[in-house]
């Protein structure tokens, strides 16, 4: 299990920008010079275009790239319902495949399996809210998987995948070129191109956030300023890859309205030998992540740590926001650092990659997730809201500890948490609620925070409610 297909050298070669107008050849003078559809394209090649926006859609925001291929997309036989269906993928979220549940969740993290599972049949839906149909909402996916795909292709119709790995590596195949993520990276596979998914490490988990109509782009930075937080150059691009030998009974795996369909061809599709265009996968480590923060006092809210945004039409507020929890100093004068108690009207779903996460001592583990959605309370656990109200604090370097209010610099290292979160109310798949993952005890975790109260009233003044002014 785990074998791969393909054979990956070690140190594959990227191109580096976010939303640049790439362009790539596998064989030099394979893309045409000056024009996009020749009456022949160099070495006979096919031409294709893959849009990912309307036709007509502004130009900052119009993507779209060119492939110039050995045979176009089309040439496959038709596409049918897959056998098996794949009952836990979700695409317009109803009552009909999900629920509303205000409570907090959070989930253990998930067995990988011992019986042959690749990503496709992996992939499980979580949460999500809207219709990849009305092309305006998201999906929170998950996957345990132990094998390569093998012989077929995934494509994705319905929106962009963000895939964040948790464990094993993923040595991924498009159209474009391959990538290798790590655990630690994330990749985005926008929609419509196909692409394989190997396991070279074997049992691997992650999380996968779907977006319907929309894409990433970098957040704005406001006063920070020109630089800081995910830097352009570190987004990185395939080269383009190809292969060309027969590969009878290859099937492309298509989810279409959150169903799988299949269709036969003869051929590998990774035979485009040359692409232009700003319409691609990309990874991104998130080591080199520039994190800005408060250097005074308060804890600063959480989307100063944004990586990624898929805008709404509404001015800043977020269809999907991907923000991570880094390593990085905490400096605040008479403040609590870890994040406050709080009640939001946008949804957090979050995950953890690796170490511990600052607003849980117990409980959140590496490979597991919690969901907090509008307008339901969540903050510290009781024992990181003692712990650091006395200054004895875990995942810091024990020699920074000073106490209460004169706390000195603290470093939070050996973590990797992250969110994402949405202006959507997320609807719950019932494989996800009814999980033996589920941690039914979650609330617990709160529960033993207790009043701290203190002041001179009687009994009499503070039962009976009280106010100086009468
Ligand atoms: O709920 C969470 O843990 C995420 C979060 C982190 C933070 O630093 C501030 C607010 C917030 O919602
Ligand atoms: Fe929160």
């Amino acid at each position: 299990m785990g074998s791969k297909n393909i054979d990956f050298p070690a140190n594959l070669e990227y191109q580096s920008g976010f939303g640049n107008h790439f362009s790539s050849e596998a064989i030099t003078g394979a893309l045409p010079e000056s024009q996009n559809s020749p009456l022949v394209c160099p070495y006979g090649l096919y031409a294709e275009q893959i849009s990912g926006t309307a036709f007509t859609a502004p130009r900052k925001l119009n993507q779209r790239s060119w492939l110039y291929r050995v045979k176009p997309s089309v040439t496959h036989d038709p596409f049918k319902p897959r056998v098996p269906s794949h009952e836990k993928l979700v695409s317009e979220f109803n009552q009909s495949n999900s629920s509303a549940n205000p409570t907090q969740l959070r989930w253990k993290p998930v067995e990988i399996p011992d019986t042959p599972t690749d990503f496709i049949d992996g992939l499980y839906t979580v949460c999500g809210a809207g219709s990849s149909y009305l092309r305006h909402g998201f999906a929170i996916h998950m996957y345990t998987a132990n094998k390569s795909m093998d012989n077929c292709a995934f494509c994705n119709a319905d929106g962009d995948f963000l895939i964040v790995p948790q464990k094993g590596r993923l040595w991924i195949t498009t159209e474009c070129g391959r990538l290798q993520v790590s655990p630690g990276e994330i990749v985005v596979l926008p929609q419509g191109f196909r692409f394989v998914v190997d396991l070279p490490d074997g049992p691997s988990r992650g999380y996968v956030a779907e977006i319907f109509g929309t894409h990433f782009q970098l957040p704005d930075l406001g006063p920070i300023g020109a630089n800081g937080l995910a830097a352009s150059r570190d987004f990185l691009v395939p080269t383009a890859w190809f292969e060309d030998s027969p590969r009878p009974g290859y099937t492309i795996v298509q989810k279409f309205g959150g169903e799988l369909f299949t269709a036969k061809q003869d051929f590998s599709p990774f035979n485009v030998v040359a692409w232009h265009g700003n319409y691609a996968p990309f990874k991104y480590e998130l080591s080199k992540f520039c994190p800005y923060n408060t250097v005074l006092f308060d804890h600063s809210d959480p989307s100063i740590n944004t990586v990624l945004t898929a805008p709404t039409d509404k001015p800043g507020v977020a269809l999907l926001d991907f923000v991570v929890f880094p390593p990085r100093w905490l400096v605040a004068e008479h403040t609590f650092r870890p994040p406050y108690y709080h009640r939001n009207c946008m949804s957090e779903f979050m995950g953890l990659i690796h170490g511990g996460y600052e607003a849980k001592a117990d409980g959140f583990l590496p490979g597991g997730a919690s969901l907090h959605s509008c307008m339901t309370p969540h903050g510290p656990d009781t024992k990181t809201y003692e712990l650091w109200t006395k200054s004895v604090v875990p995942f810091v370097s024990q020699a920074t500890i000073a106490l209460g209010n004169e706390a000195g610099p603290q470093r939070i290292a050996d973590t990797m948490a992250f969110m994402f979160e949405s202006c959507l109310i997320p609807r719950i798949c019932p494989w996800a609620l009814e999980s033996p993952s589920i941690d039914p005890d979650y609330y617990q975790c709160w529960i033993g925070l207790k009043s701290h109260f203190t002041c001179e009233l009687t009994n009499r003044e503070l039962q009976n409610g009280y106010n100086q002014a009468n």
